[in-house]
């Protein structure tokens, strides 16, 4: 499903004339199947987001390759890195990224809207999101009148209502007290299940890595696994 293979990156920092490199990605290499649930760990600054941007297709690496569905994505102009990425992947960010003037309906059926999906079938799937992640009492509210728990919910189902196969999660429940953390993420453990999504989670929270099928722990530029869970 995704193939990853010696990724490397770099950045540039400071004055330009006095720019010093930085390596960030020094040769990553992973595979993640479909309906999997992976989480990415490392201490803040070890290159997390860099590598979930590659994965992703915002970030073009220096050298190496991503794979996904059997799809190269590393060489893709960026317009076809967006037209990929709405078919591909869902997206699930710390703070959430709500659009504040529109309600939660609107937030989630806004990527159906870019796809073109027609209006009695945006209703019919976003009713049916609604309950599966528990917000249909919430539906006509706006961001800033729900909990961060309920706020996530909606990033969710944003992230989930096209039906990608993939959803990259960076430090999801960073934003959350303990309780509401375990909410998400028996959520998202419950819709890996019933729909076999593949989940991507990158956090620097070892409790919230350890629902994962797999970890795998980033440290200096290199990913390595750390333990395998029987599913
Ligand atoms: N656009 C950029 N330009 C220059 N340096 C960058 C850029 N983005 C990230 N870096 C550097 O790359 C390194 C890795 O950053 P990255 O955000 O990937 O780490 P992270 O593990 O996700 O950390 P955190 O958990 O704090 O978000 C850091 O040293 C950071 O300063």
């Amino acid at each position: 499903m995704i193939t990853v293979q010696s990724l490397h990156h770099a950045f540039l920092i400071g004055k330009k004339g006095k720019e010093k490199k930085v390596d960030v990605l020094k040769g990553i290499n992973f595979d993640v199947q479909q309906g999997e649930i992976v989480s990415i760990v490392g201490k803040s600054g070890s290159g997390k987001s860099t590598l979930l941007q590659v994965i992703a297709g915002f970030l073009k690496p220096n050298a190496g390759s991503v794979y996904v569905n059997g799809t190269e994505t590393a060489a893709f102009t960026e317009k076809q890195s967006a037209a990929f990425r709405l078919d591909h992947f869902g997206f699930i960010f710390q703070n959430f990224q709500l659009l504040p003037g529109q309600n939660v309906v609107e937030n989630i059926e806004l990527p159906l809207k870019l796809k073109g999906v027609s209006p009695v079938i945006r209703q019919k799937k976003v009713q049916d999101m609604l309950k599966r992640v528990g917000l249909t009492e919430v539906a006509d509210h706006y961001p800033n009148e729900l909990s961060g728990g309920q706020q996530q919910r909606v990033s969710i189902a944003r992230a989930m209502i096209t039906d990608p196969p993939i959803v990259l999660a960076d430090e999801p429940t960073g934003s959350l007290d303990m309780q509401t953390e375990q909410e998400i993420l028996q959520l998202m453990q419950q819709l890996n299940r019933e729909s076999n999504v593949t989940f991507i989670i990158i956090t620097h929270d070892e409790e919230v890595a350890s629902i994962a099928d797999r970890i795998l722990r980033m440290t200096d530029g290199l990913l390595t696994e750390e333990m395998q869970h029987v599913i």
